[in-house]
This record gives structure tokens, C-alpha cells and sequence, in this order.
């Protein structure tokens, strides 16, 4: 079962690995030749009715492998109308190879389809691209076809129907076989319909490893305000104070509006003194100790989220005192270095996403493995065990919950440098202030890693943790 939203990242993350849109339109249209091959004998007149977007290009692929038929290709709209560039190169092909094609373009002329008379209907007309109730010329098509007892197959979702929840906002096209791609989607479980699953080649890896796909839709609605793209808590410092500085200037890189460090009055100032854009509450003492802890606690009630652990060191009294604030919180928190130690013990409601590298792990109760693809199924248990979110950092970092399992391959050994795990905690913590805690820590880690192949390529070997947080906003611009 596949969400649209996370199809279209798939998409995108199987044209990064090669294997580009075009090419699953073409295994698209050949699996609804199949399914057309098994409703209708060869010879027999089929019509397609094609939209003007990639629905539409699935079908005019699966008109040039279906010689053996009588086929009619109508198009609903001019085709200078069609709206994507690979359904246009299609429909150019069908042009070019001399094959029979309709344009309509206006509700009186789909008449002239005969579509009582046809022996199988192909409905094109709209995909996962549907917004709304079906407009025309769309609506009387999907009318005319369901006036008919001629045997309909849809591609991908019958026309006017909403893949991820069923529902049609007004007339919807009845369809007796539906050939959708790549997984089935949640809408097409409750239809009264004949259901193909079409393998169509994208490969495992597309839905494993993050990708550019992860990334998309990071637009800001343009009256957006101060805090709207989240406020963040930073709980670090005392024996360190780079820590929490990296983790805090790596938040504001990653988009949060505000960040705040909450850490020991004698670190306090050289804290600031990082960053004139970090707002800083210092508490009293040289590290944390359970009597900061309500102050803390009121703090982060205003956050979206908190970052827990940068540089607070491994005192007693300090994991004492992260203890007593996890028991009492109930936000959103990304849990770091030291602070890792706490949390298989501690009784939280807090939502968890916790950043070891692998030795981090094994003191947490955790088991780990060279080899990737084990260690995957280990962290993905020992996430489901602690019921919280894992982010195992390494050459492939895995990132689990108990529901999925993603890896990302991002980032180079220049990273081994101190500090960069600080960096993506913070830009983990950025995204974790309005996103779910699987998809933040996936995207988190392959921006982070994106960003240190960049530096990289600038600094080799002497890349530094700082020059990550200047390469960060670079992913961000990739806007689909
Ligand atoms: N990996 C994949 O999922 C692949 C899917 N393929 C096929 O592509 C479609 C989705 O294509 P897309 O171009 O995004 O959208 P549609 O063709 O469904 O529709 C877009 C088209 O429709 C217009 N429109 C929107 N709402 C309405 C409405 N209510 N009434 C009339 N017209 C409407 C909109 O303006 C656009 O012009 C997917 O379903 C698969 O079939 C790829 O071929 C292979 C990879
Ligand atoms: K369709």
C-alpha cells in the first residue's frame, strides 16, 4: 500500500538511480496492454479515452503495443493541450507511426466513439493527478462510459476517483479492471473492482534509500509568519560548548525560525558568543543538574521541538537530570551523545528520535552488524523494542521505526571530523518541529550528508563541521 504523495517521492527517487519517468510510462502502458489482452480477442475495436496528463501517456503507450486490435485513441482536449512532455512525446510517437488517434474537444463529439459498440474500453482520462470533481469534458466521458455494458479497464485509478481515499467528489468512472503501478493504493481497497498490481521496474531502492524524491515540497506559503516554520529548544552544554552552538546554527540553516539553547551560566556566554542569531537561558552551575530541570521543562512547553544532549557530558547528576525531564516531557525530541544512555530506562511520553553511531547504540542495549543490510533488521528491532525512532549513524545511516526502514547514503569519511554529528542532530531537529519523526530523521540524515559531500568537494580531508552548516541550504533548493 502506497500513499500519492509518497509514489511521486518514489518517482523522483527512481529517476535519480536512472531510471527516468518515461521509461515507467512505457512498462505502464505495456502492463494495461496486458490486462487489455486478457479482457478483449485479438481483432476486436478498442478505445482509449486519454486525458491530457501522464494518465493519459500510459494509454497511448499501450495503444503501440496493441497491433493485433482495432484501436481507437481518443484524446479529450488538442494535443497541444497535453500537459506533460513525455505523454506529449507519446502522443507524437502515435502521430509518427501513422496509428489512428481522435482529438475531442467538444462533449457532442463523443458520439462519434461508438462506445456501445467497442469490446473494451480503456479509461486514461485522469490518474493520481486528479483535484475535485470531474469537469468536462471528463465528466460526460466518465457518463457515456458508464452508460455502456462494454468492459472498462482503468489506468492506474478509475477517472474522478481519489487514489488514497476512494472517494469521488462527484461522477467517477465504474470500472470492471483497474491496472495500477507499482503497489496498490489505500482508495483502491474499497472499490467493487477486478485490481492488477503492475510491476512496472522501480526497483527496491527507490522506496529504501532516501532520496531527492524525500525532499520535495519545502515551499513557504508566502504570508507566512515568525515561528511558523518552527521554534526549537537546544539542551546542551557544560563540559562542551561547541556542541550545542553547532547543533543550534545548524537548526536556523535547516529552516527553523527561532532557536534557543538552554545550557550552564558558565558556558553561556561563549555560547552567544558563536551567534548573535541564537537566543540563549542560561541555568545555574557548570553543567545540568536536576534542579534546572523545571525551568527547562517550561522552556521547551513552548517548543515544536528540543535537541537533548549535545556537549551535557555524562555526569551523574546530568543523566539524573535528563531522566526527570524525559518522565515529565510529552513534546517532540531529537536525543543525542550522552544523553542516549537514558532513554531505553526512562518512562517517557515524549516522541523520540534518537541519533547514535554504533557504539552509541551498543551502550543503549542495542546490536549492531558490518554488515548493512543485518544491521538494518537489528536497529529496526531494537526501535520497535524501545518504541521510539532510530537514526544509526554510519557510511549507510539507518533510520527505523517500528512501521519502515529507510537508508541513507549520503556523506563521505571527510564527516568522521568531530562535530557533524552535532550538525545533524540539529538539521534533524530543524525538520522534526513540523514533520513526522521517521520522514525528519530519513531527510535529516541524507541532507546532512549531502551537505558534507559538498563541502567535500571543497575541502576534501579538511572539511570541518562548520563548513556542513554552510553548505546545508543548498539541498533545500531542490524544488521539484
Ligand atoms: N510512478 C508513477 O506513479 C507513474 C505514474 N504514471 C501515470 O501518471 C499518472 C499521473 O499523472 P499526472 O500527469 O500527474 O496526472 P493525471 O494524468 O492524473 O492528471 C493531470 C491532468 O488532469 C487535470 N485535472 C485535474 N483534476 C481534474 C478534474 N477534476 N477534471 C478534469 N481535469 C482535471 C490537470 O489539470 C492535469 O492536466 C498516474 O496516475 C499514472 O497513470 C506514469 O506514467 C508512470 C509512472
Ligand atoms: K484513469
Amino acid at each position: 500500500m502506497i500513499s500519492s504523495d509518497r509514489m511521486a517521492a518514489v518517482d523522483v527517487n527512481a529517476a535519480a538511480l536512472g531510471i527516468p519517468r518515461k521509461q515507467l510510462m512505457e512498462s505502464s502502458g505495456n502492463a494495461v496492454a496486458r490486462v487489455v489482452r486478457s479482457e478483449a480477442d485479438p481483432g476486436s475495436r478498442i478505445v482509449l479515452v486519454c486525458g491530457r496528463g501522464n494518465n493519459g501517456g500510459d494509454a497511448f503507450v499501450t495503444a503501440r503495443f496493441l497491433s493485433e486490435y482495432d484501436i481507437e485513441t481518443a484524446l479529450l482536449g488538442r494535443p497541444d493541450a497535453i500537459g506533460t512532455q513525455i505523454a506529449r512525446e507519446n502522443w507524437d510517437a502515435l502521430q509518427a507511426a501513422d496509428l489512428s488517434t481522435t482529438t475531442i474537444t467538444d462533449t457532442s463529439y463523443l458520439d462519434g466513439l461508438d462506445l456501445e459498440a467497442a469490446d473494451c474500453i480503456v479509461d486514461a482520462m485522469l490518474g493520481t493527478g486528479v483535484t475535485g470533481a470531474l469537469r468536462e469534458p471528463e465528466a460526460s466521458a466518465a457518463r457515456a462510459i458508464n452508460a455502456t455494458d462494454t468492459p472498462v479497464v482503468s489506468v492506474d485509478v478509475p477517472s474522478g476517483v481519489d487514489a488514497d481515499t476512494g472517494a469521488a467528489d462527484g461522477v467517477a468512472v465504474e470500472a470492471d479492471h483497474v491496472v495500477t503501478f507499482h503497489d496498490t493504493k489505500r482508495g483502491l481497497e474499497s472499490l467493487d473492482t477486478q485490481l492488477t498490481v503492475a510491476d512496472i521496474g522501480i526497483p527496491e531502492a527507490a522506496e529504501l534509500f532516501v532520496g531527492p524524491g524525500d525532499v520535495r515540497g519545502r515551499k513557504r506559503a508566502a504570508e507566512s509568519h515568525k515561528g511558523d516554520h518552527g521554534e526549537l529548544l537546544v539542551i546542551g552544554g557544560g563540559p562542551y560548548t561547541g556542541a550545542p552552538a553547532l547543533a543550534a546554527q545548524a537548526a536556523l540553516r535547516a529552516g527553523a525560525d527561532l532557536v534557543h539553547v538552554s545550557c550552564p551560566e558558565t558556558v553561556a556566554e561563549e555560547i552567544q558568543g558563536y551567534s548573535e542569531n541564537l537566543i540563549v537561558h542560561p541555568f545555574d552551575g557548570q553543567r545540568l543538574t536536576p534542579e534546572a530541570v523545571d525551568a527547562i521543562l517550561d522552556l521547551a512547553g513552548e517548543m515544536d521541538a528540543v535537541i537533548c544532549g549535545p556537549g551535557l557530558g555524562s555526569h551523574e547528576e546530568t543523566l539524573a537530570a535528563v531522566e526527570s525531564f524525559l518522565e515529565s516531557f510529552s513534546g517532540r525530541g531529537v536525543i543525542d551523545a550522552d544523553a542516549l544512555s537514558v532513554v531505553p530506562e526512562v518512562d517517557t511520553d515524549a516522541s523520540l528520535i534518537c541519533t547514535p553511531h554504533q557504539g552509541e547504540l551498543v551502550k543503549m542495549g542495542g546490536e549492531t552488524d558490518d554488515d548493512w543490510e543485518r544491521r538494518a533488521e537489528l536497529v529496526t528491532e531494537f526501535a520497535t523494542e524501545i518504541g521510539q525512532t532510530l537514526l544509526v549513524k554510519g557510511a549507510y545511516d539507518i533510520i527505523a521505526d517500528s512501521e519502515e526502514t529507510r537508508v541513507s547514503r549520503t556523506g563521505n569519511p571527510g564527516m568522521t571530523v568531530g562535530g557533524t554529528g552535532d550538525v545533524l542532530a540539529g538539521v534533524v531537529g530543524s525538520l522534526f518541529t513540523n514533520r513526522e519523526p521517521r520522514t525528519s530523521a530519513a531527510v535529516g540524515a541524507y541532507l546532512n550528508g549531502r551537505a558534507g559531500d559538498l563541502a567535500f568537494e571543497d575541502a576534501a580531508y579538511g572539511l570541518v563541521a562548520t563548513d556542513l552548516i554552510d553548505w546545508l541550504p543548498e539541498p533545500f533548493t531542490t524544488d521539484e
